[in-house]
């Protein structure tokens, strides 16, 4: 296998989907995974963009079926990473990006080491994330949710190969967009 897995963590409206689809519009052979989700679909999503949405029995089934390399709950619901797919990609050369939480992008490091590369998207301050979060159009009670999981994840900041700061959009994609072209110019040699 020589292709690689480039996850994106970090708290909840850092921006991690932003910079992974701009990153997909500049580099479309950049393969996205859709996970398996119980969280309910917002307007704008459709099944496989940006997950499969299945219930919790669902959910239950495909881990007894050992589905998923690993899942994870998130802010009340559970979110879960295909296996097959992505060995499948791996084995096809391809380049994987991906937003995981912390927990589970650990547990993929584990799962492939060296293939994996993990970044670490940081807001500039709790409160600018705060605001990002109710211009995204959160409800309150989830913003508060997703608030609670700030500490647990920035404990994890220590594992990440690489560390980004969204404060100025337009760097912080700069800064993705090199690690990125390393990745892919390390599978061209
Ligand atoms: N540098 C930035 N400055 C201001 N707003 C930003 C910046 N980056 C992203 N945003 C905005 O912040 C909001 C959250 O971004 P996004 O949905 O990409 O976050 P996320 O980390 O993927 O969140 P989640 O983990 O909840 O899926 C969006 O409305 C996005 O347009
Ligand atoms: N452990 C996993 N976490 C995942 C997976 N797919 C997405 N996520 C993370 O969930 C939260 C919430 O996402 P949202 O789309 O509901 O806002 C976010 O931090 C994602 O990175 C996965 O397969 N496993």
């Amino acid at each position: 296998m020589s292709g690689k897995i480039i996850i994106f963590s970090g708290f909840s409206g850092v921006g991690k989907n932003t910079i992974i689809n701009e990153l997909r519009n500049r580099y479309p052979s950049l393969l996205y995974i859709p996970s398996m989700t119980t969280r309910a679909m917002r307007d704008g999503e459709t099944e496989g963009i940006p997950y499969f949405f299945v219930s919790k029995e669902e959910f239950k089934n495909r881990i007894a079926k050992q589905f998923f390399i690993e899942y994870e709950q998130v802010h009340e619901n559970w979110y879960g990473t295909p296996k097959d797919k992505y060995y499948e990609a791996l084995e096809q050369n391809k380049v994987v990006i991906k937003d995981i939480d912390v927990n589970g992008a650990l547990r993929m490091k584990q799962e492939f080491n060296g293939d994996v590369v993990l970044v670490y998207i940081e807001p500039p301050s709790v409160d600018e994330l705060k605001e990002r979060l109710v211009t995204r159009g959160d409800d309150m009670d989830d913003i508060i949710k997703r608030l609670k999981r700030v500490d647990h994840e920035a404990s994890k900041k220590p594992y990440f190969d690489y560390a980004v700061v969204n404060d100025d959009l337009e760097k912080a994609i700069a800064q993705c967009d090199d690690i990125v072209r390393h990745v892919m110019e390390g599978i061209m040699k």
